[in-house]
């Protein structure tokens, strides 16, 4: 039986990080992967949505570039082969994350791993593995990084419908999509699937899509689904799938049905621990989820850890990654990183992107008397285009001591300007900050330079 400092089992963006930091700082590592190396990031995630953003993306380009001179000819979109050439970059990705591991001297295995007690790991076959003999390691600390998984909505006729991992790769694309749930994925689909020439009805319970992010950014978006042929229904309940002889019917509440070739379920994703026998160690559940503590990723088991999505804390790449790497280095290495969880950003990569970072204007006003600087625009791109896409950008700012306390944006590049703001937001600087920073012209980032009266001020002080 192999023994080792620390074992850790998923592959995944923090899987990998802290595998890779701690066999850095000389311990000795083993790490497991069922399925693929590099975890849903890499291979059902943030890289090959970004792919399929892109793809989307040319599709405008194409009818935009006309207008600039270019004569442009639609040809139409080749989906098999862009899935083809988007999964040889995911296979050359694979590749990448197995020879960082090896480098770094860390044991890989491939196979499903189980706890038999607190300190022991049985691993057996898998879909990556499906012949492998079961092997027992030991190891004094056991990181769990096992991450997430689809949740199909417990309707009639669900099972007719797919998820994100499936999306990845349809034989071909269904002309008609109707996606069920309006977070990340399915605003990002929506914009996928309508730029890549399918009609896209987005259906959601709420009044407004993305729960969680500023109010007005939200009631941006919508405003702009029709600019991006996308039919949207809000305040919308599907009840069942029908499938018929030309495709699937969603039977919604009020009595409406939706014709459509694919229903898409981008309902959220729990974690995925059913098959870790997690009661043989011992480790503590609550609401499907493992409760490990934001600051040293400790379960209520003496060396047992949990980090990334299946501790449900935040699901997203780069706060596993560094989840991962601060429990590598306090574990065995020097505690030198600090990372600022609460002030991370996030981006949805819809067709006009939108990313926010800090606090929401609802959620600063509880707290804080705030000024709310805001812009609405037309892109530049736009002007020759006739596109009547509009750009929207935001500022939340303590009225007394002018700290930045939240950006907003949906535009073209939001997702790369709101990273620069980001560091604005942590580092805990001022508006007067922001507005001796001289503008890049001509660029939408400049108008968060140039904002100066603000739009209103709301909430109350603390005081
Ligand atoms: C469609 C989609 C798009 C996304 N886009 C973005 C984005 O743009 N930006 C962003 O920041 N985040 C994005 N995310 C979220 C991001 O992918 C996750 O937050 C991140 O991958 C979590 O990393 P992790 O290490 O916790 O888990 P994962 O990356 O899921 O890795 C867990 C690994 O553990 C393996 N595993 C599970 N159980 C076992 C077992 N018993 N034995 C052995 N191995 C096991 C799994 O096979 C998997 O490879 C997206 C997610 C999805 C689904
Ligand atoms: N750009 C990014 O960073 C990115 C992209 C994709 C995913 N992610 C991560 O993955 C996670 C999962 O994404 P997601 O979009 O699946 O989840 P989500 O939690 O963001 O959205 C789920 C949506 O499904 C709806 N829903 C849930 N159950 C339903 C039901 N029974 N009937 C109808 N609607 C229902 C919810 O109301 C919500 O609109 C996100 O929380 C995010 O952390 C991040």
């Amino acid at each position: 039986m192999q023994e080792y400092d620390l074992f850790v089992i998923g592959g995944g963006s923090g899987g990998v990080r802290c595998a890779r930091i701690a066999a850095q700082n000389g311990a000795r590592v083993g790490i497991v992967e069922r399925r693929h190396w590099g975890g849903t990031c890499v291979n059902l995630g943030c890289v090959p949505k970004k792919l399929m953003v892109y793809a989307a993306e040319y599709g405008h380009a194409i009818e935009d570039a006309r207008h600039y001179g270019w004569n442009a000819q639609e040809h139409g979109h080749d989906w098999a082969s862009f899935i083809a050439a988007k999964d040889k970059e995911i296979g050359r990705l694979n590749g990448i994350y197995v020879s960082l591991l090896e480098k770094a001297g860390v044991d890989l295995y491939t196979g499903d791993a189980r706890f038999l007690d607190a300190e022991t790991l049985e691993i057996g076959p898998s879909p990556l593995d499906p012949t492998a003999e079961t092997r027992v390691v030991r190891a004094k600390n056991i990181v769990i990084a096992t991450g997430s998984t689809p949740t199909r909505p417990d309707i009639p006729g669900a099972e007719h419908g797919i998820v994100s991992d499936e999306a990845f790769h349809l034989a071909e694309r269904p002309q008609r999509v109707a996606i069920i749930g309006s977070g990340y994925i399915g605003v990002e689909f929506a914009g996928i699937f309508a730029g890549l020439g399918s009609k896209v009805d987005l259906i959601y319970r709420q009044d407004q899509p993305l729960r969680g992010f500023d109010e007005e950014l939200r009631t941006h978006l919508t405003e702009q689904f029709p600019h991006f042929g996308i039919t949207a229904h809000a305040g919308t309940t599907p009840e069942r799938i029908e499938k018929t002889a030309t495709g699937y019917v969603v039977h919604v509440s009020g009595g409406k049905t939706i014709e459509t070739d694919c229903v898409f379920f981008a309902t959220g994703r729990h974690p995925r621990i059913e098959t870790l026998n997690l009661e043989q160690a011992g480790v503590f559940v609550r609401d499907g989820c493992i409760p490990a503590r934001i600051v040293n990723s400790a379960t209520n088991v003496p060396g047992i850890y949990a980090i990334g999505d299946v501790t449900a804390a935040h699901n997203l790449t780069p706060t596993a990654i560094a989840e991962g790497h601060l429990l590598a280095e306090r574990l065995f290495g020097q505690e030198g990183r600090e990372w600022s969880f609460a002030t991370t950003p996030k981006a949805v990569f819809f067709s006009q992107p939108l990313a926010s970072v800090g606090l929401t204007e609802e959620e600063a006003s509880q707290h804080h008397k705030v000024d709310i600087y805001t812009s609405r625009f037309r892109p530049m791109r736009q002007t020759l285009s006739g596109r009547e896409e509009r750009a929207f950008m935001k500022l939340v700012v303590d009225a007394e001591s002018q700290v930045v306390l939240g950006a907003h944006m949906a535009g073209p590049e939001a997702a790369e300007i709101i990273q620069g703001l980001a560091i604005v937001v942590t580092a805990g600087l001022t508006k007067r900050d922001v507005d001796r920073t001289i503008g890049l012209h001509p660029t939408s980032a400049e108008e968060f330079v140039t904002m100066r009266a603000p739009t209103r001020q709301v909430g109350t002080s603390a005081r």
